[in-house]
């Protein structure tokens, strides 16, 4: 038993052989991750077929993808940005995967990139090396300047932004900056003097950015902001592509208020507009700021250990719903889970009433089942609200879903002898009940609406509930409409006879095609497939 592993692109697969070798050996489930940095992966691989998937920025994780993934438990992005995963695409997402990033692996890689740039912006490297390739000697066209006493502002001083600072203060930058968050007096630290960008922008010869992409920060320098630097002013982006309005930018560099910029990010990759990375003043590179072994090896390492603490459970602090997630994981429990959530789908299809569920009640029986109440309500609560056989809620998203449309979810728990979940639903003051186990490693219901099943009833396959008074012609009748419709019996359960009604489980060959010819037959009756 072992993660399987799917790598896509050659890019991600100098990840693979550090991330096999962790999970391989760690995990005692049977995963299937899909590395890809491919942007049209759902075009080549169905993901519903992977537990999880592991990306780098070029795929972009939309909310299709993500629900297409009808077995996704996690999503690890190989890297710092999480812009390309979209988790807040709407409630039934945002709750459904447990995303990881990366987001110190890579951080010397994209600095000394930063840094690269600023030097080769000061220098014209790259425009000295095309025209010696020409064939040119040009001296005097690549005259440049010392980054020596030259001001640098960093807007964003995380993680990058402070190691580029101490890198270039090394060359005798003198290091300013801006972020809303990183104390001054921790940035002052290590010697970057905080302001704001009102007084920054004029004193810079230089600027780079380094600040994740949101709405604060997209186009952050734009035609006002440039207008307030030094005329000449050069910039980096290696953060992300909007951060410093393209637009702006090319109109900057055709005045000449920017004298050059060095670009790793764009709003597009690859960018269709070449009009800047066809700028002369503009050297860029394509998304190059974590492209190093040494990033990649790390990345690709943390986010296995990640994935592999996940799945084992640990490093699990602050992630809501996390043990839920992590007991999908546990062989003993997937069968629990396919408990819970085969009751809620046999008591919604047996519900009555369509009326909405008001209140939900999950007890777990029995000790051993003690710390499982949490994740049998929520299985309950996923088999309650899935509608049909399409991708509903899942394990993660079901309790703020329920919680959500109003639905109020109470667990307990009782130490009986036997082990057993009780699901109860109340609808319009009516309740409804099931109880079921599992048995031999297979669930079944052992109880539904107070008619208890003398032979327990497997939750597997196609199933034909109904309810109807004890008579002897019942069965032949009903097996009678079951041949006309070419549905054959393979098995049958009945519950306890009771006063007049009982309930009858059938297990059928697949589903009556008009549950309404058993109308004249029975009280109420429910199919379904679980
Ligand atoms: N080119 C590449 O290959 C790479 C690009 N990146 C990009 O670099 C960005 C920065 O990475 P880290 O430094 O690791 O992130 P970080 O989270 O350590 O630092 C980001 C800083 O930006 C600050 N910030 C947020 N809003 C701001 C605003 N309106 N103005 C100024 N500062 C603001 C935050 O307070 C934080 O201190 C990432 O978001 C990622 O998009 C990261 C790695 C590689
Ligand atoms: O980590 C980041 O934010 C990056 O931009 C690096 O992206 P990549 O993993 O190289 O596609």
């Amino acid at each position: 038993m072992c993660i399987k592993l799917k790598a896509e692109c050659m890019l991600t697969c100098n990840l693979l052989s550090l991330l096999s070798c962790h999970m391989l050996f760690c995990l005692g489930n049977n995963m299937l991750i899909l590395f890809t940095c491919l942007k049209y992966y759902l075009f080549f691989f169905s993901p519903k077929n992977y537990d999880g998937l592991v990306v780098r920025s070029a795929t972009k994780v939309t909310a299709e993808v993500i629900s297409a993934g009808s077995n996704l438990k996690i999503i690890g992005r190989a890297g710092t940005g999480v812009d390309n995963v979209d988790v807040e695409a709407d409630v039934f997402i945002i709750f459904m995967n447990y995303s990881f990033n990366t987001p110190s692996g890579n951080t010397i890689s994209a600095a000394e990139l930063t840094c690269a740039l600023l030097m080769s912006l000061s220098r014209h490297i790259p425009q000295a090396v095309i025209s010696m390739k020409d064939g040119k000697w040009d001296r005097k066209k690549f005259m440049g300047a010392e980054l020596y006493g030259k001001v640098l502002g960093i807007v964003g001083l995380g993680r990058i932004g402070k190691e580029v600072a101490t890198r270039m203060q090394s060359f005798g930058m003198k290091t300013i900056g801006y972020d809303p968050i990183t104390p001054p007096e921790v940035s002052a630290s290590w010697g970057v003097e905080q302001m704001s960008l009102e007084e920054l922008w004029p004193q810079c010869d230089y600027i780079t950015v380094h600040t994740p992409l949101m709405p604060s920060t997209t186009g952050l320098l734009n035609d006002t902001s440039f207008a307030k630097c030094k005329k000449g002013v050069k910039v980096v982006n290696c953060a992300r592509g909007g951060i410093i309005d393209e637009a702006a930018l090319l109109r900057a560099l055709e005045s000449g208020q920017c004298g050059g910029a060095g670009l790793d990010v764009f709003v597009e990759e690859p960018p269709k507009d070449r009009a800047l990375v066809n700028h002369p003043n503009v050297i860029s590179c394509p998304h190059l700021g974590a492209s190093t072994k040494e990033a990649q090896a790390r990345c690709g390492k943390e986010i296995a250990l990640q994935i592999v603490d996940m799945a084992t459970g640990k490093a699990l602090v602050g992630a809501v719903n996390a043990q839920v997630l992590v007991s999908s994981f546990s062989p003993d429990s997937h069968q629990w889970i396919l408990l819970g959530e085969s009751m809620g789908r046999v008591l919604k299809a047996c519900t009555a009433s369509k009326e909405p569920f008001s209140q939900v009640h999950v007890t777990s029986l029995g000790e051993s089942l003690k710390k499982s109440t949490g994740f049998l309500s929520s299985a309950a609560v996923v088999g309650l609200l899935t509608e049909g056989p399409q991708k509903g809620p899942n394990l993660v998203n079901a309790l703020p879903l329920a919680a959500e449309t109003g639905i109020t979810v109470q667990t307990d728990h009782k130490d009986n002898e036997c082990e057993a979940c009780v699901l109860e639903v109340s609808v319009n003051s009516r309740s409804y009940k099931a109880v079921g186990s599992v048995q031999a490693g297979v669930p079944v219901l052992l109880e539904l609406n107070g008619s208890v099943f003398r032979q327990p009833v497997p939750l597997t396959g196609h199933l034909l509930f109904f309810k109807a008074a004890n008579s002897t012609e019942l069965l032949l009748s009903v097996t009678g409409v079951l041949a006309a419709a070419g549905v054959e019996l393979q098995s049958y359960s009945a519950s306890t006879a009771g006063s007049g009604e009982q309930w009858y489980c059938m297990g059928i060959s697949s589903l009556l095609g008009d549950i309404g010819a058993l109308k004249s037959l029975v009280k109420e009756a429910a199919q379904l497939t679980v």
